[in-house]
């Protein structure tokens, strides 16, 4: 079963995925550091890059993620276009990943632009997490040491939570860490019971 799990921009689900990851039945593939990956490794996502947004966007062969995310945020049409070029290669590297893990029960997707990107197609399942937009603004701020303007240029190019929650199959709400846990652990018990009764 292909389990997506999305949220916006600090939502927590990278706290959320680290949870399910200690069932011996899953497998999480976070998409986001793997297109960090690739976009550090593949040759055809590095010159399509280079062609879209010049040289500057790679310097001693390391991508310049800020020099990216100044043009890309603040542009939806740019962020398209990196999109059309990243997105199609992680797509790729996730269906090896599920051959890779074959023998798991439950393959998680994270991605923060499940949506967006239409990976949800790909999914069975799909959950959301969800906090409130002060909350995730405050917890990026602290993590990445990030202006406010930084988080919200992100969010303003995310759909709306509303949004996500209303296509999903299973809301999280990461308030507190021990209620996060507390609904992983409930969810979890529901996908593995869905799957030894299918
Ligand atoms: C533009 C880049 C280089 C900026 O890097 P930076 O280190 O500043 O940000 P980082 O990658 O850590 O992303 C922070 C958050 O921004 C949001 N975000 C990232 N990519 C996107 C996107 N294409 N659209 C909307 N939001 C995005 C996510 O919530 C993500 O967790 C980077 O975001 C990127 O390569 N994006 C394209 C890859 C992508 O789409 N990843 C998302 C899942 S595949
Ligand atoms: N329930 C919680 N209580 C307190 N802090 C939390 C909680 N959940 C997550 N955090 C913290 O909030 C920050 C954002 O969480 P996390 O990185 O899991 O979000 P994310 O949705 O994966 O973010 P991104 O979209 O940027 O990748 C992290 O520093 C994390 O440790």
């Amino acid at each position: 079963m292909i389990v997506g799990l999305t949220g916006g921009i600090g939502s927590g689900k990278s706290t959320v995925a680290k949870l399910f990851a200690k069932y011996p039945n899953t497998a999480i593939y976070i998409a986001d550091e793997e297109a960090k990956k690739l976009m550090n490794s593949s040759k055809i996502i590095a010159e399509k890059l280079i062609f879209e947004f010049g040289n500057e966007t790679y310097q001693k062969g390391k991508l310049q993620r800020d020099f990216l995310a100044k043009i890309v945020f603040q542009n939806p049409e740019k962020l398209a276009k990196l999109n059309a070029i990243v997105h199609p290669e992680v797509r790729k590297h996730f269906q090896d990943f599920i051959k890779i893990n074959q023998d798991k029960s439950l393959v998680f997707y994270e991605n923060a632009i499940l949506f967006e990107s239409k990976s949800n197609l790909i999914c069975d399942v799909i959950i959301t997490v969800f906090a409130t937009l002060s909350v995730r603004v405050e917890r990026v701020m602290q993590r990445d040491h990030c202006t406010e303007e930084a988080v919200m240029n992100r969010i303003n190019n995310q759909m709306s939570e509303e949004a996500k929650m209303l296509q999903s199959n299973y809301i999280i709400n990461n308030d507190t860490l021990l209620h996060t846990q507390n609904q992983v652990k409930n969810i979890h018990n529901i996908l593995t019971e869905k799957r030894i009764t299918i």
